[in-house]
């Protein structure tokens, strides 16, 4: 497989606080990527350099073989689909505007297909067609984190970011979500990274799984090889939970 995103060498520094250092990674087309580590540890930081929201003080990002530095960020930004906690519908526009709304400026004059393109995301988020009227205020947290996935994802982007998506909802409702983000991830061939505080969402949701702490990876792998072979006292105690 081939890589679809690249770290190389990576550094990102806050005034005099650097929060990556020497960071390094390889991620597959096709997987599902989850970071699990410390508050603090530079997932976010990493995960927005992705689209290039924020810039690495230091080395490089590639996505599909080209160095950030050298694309259009809007265009680089179209391709990849970005949910993060709680993340904001437009509110005065229904759950359809709302899903719509990148489709809509996809294919302008094909009222039809982004219709069909609305009901095909909002039936695999498990979001009934009901809904399609409603308001972000007639919302749950959970109905809202669907409809923030869906819209995501009805760009059809070819990665998708998400930035602890469920830490806003319930339990129930967050294994219903992971049940649902699982299915998108079955059903195309995207590829997911996912920043999760919670280990057992890491490990049930990962084909790969990155542990952070300090800027740092701690390891990289899979479930079997962190599990089988943990790399260091941190994971060990991390992983203690999911044993
Ligand atoms: N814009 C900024 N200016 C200064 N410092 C920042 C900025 N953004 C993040 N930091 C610092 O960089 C470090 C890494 O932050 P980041 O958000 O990447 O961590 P994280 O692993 O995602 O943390 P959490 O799990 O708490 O969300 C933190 O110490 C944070 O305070």
């Amino acid at each position: 497989m081939s890589n679809i995103i690249e770290f190389k060498n990576v550094s990102k520094t806050y005034d005099d606080n650097t929060v990556l250092k020497d960071f390094n990674l390889n991620i597959e087309k096709g997987e599902f990527l989850t970071v699990i580590g410390t508050s603090g540890s530079g997932k976010t930081t990493m995960l927005k350099m992705i689209n290039s929201l924020i810039e690495p003080s230091g080395g490089d990002i590639f996505v599909n073989g080209i160095n950030n530095k050298d694309v259009d960020k809007i265009k680089l930004r179209r391709n990849i689909g970005y949910a993060i906690q709680g993340s904001v519908l437009f509110p005065n526009m229904n759950v359809e505007k709302n899903i719509a709304y990148v489709p809509n400026l996809l294919n302008k004059k094909d009222k039809e297909r982004t219709k069909k393109a609305v009901a095909k995301w909002m039936d695999i988020v498990g979001l009934e067609d009901s809904f399609r009227e409603r308001y972000p205020d007639e919302l749950s947290g959970g109905e809202a984190q669907r409809v923030s996935i869906a819209r995501s994802l009805a760009a059809s982007p070819e990665i998708l970011l998400m930035d602890e998506p469920f830490g806003a909802v319930d339990e129930i409702t967050r294994m219903k979500l992971q049940d649902e983000i699982l299915k998108v991830y079955n059903k195309t061939d995207i590829t997911i990274v996912f920043i999760t505080h919670d280990i057992k969402e890491a490990f049930k949701l990962g084909t790969k799984i990155l542990i952070m702490d300090k800027g740092k990876i701690e390891q990289y792998g899979t479930k079997e090889e962190i599990l089988n072979n943990p790399g260091s006292e941190f994971v060990k105690n991390l992983i203690k939970s999911v044993m």
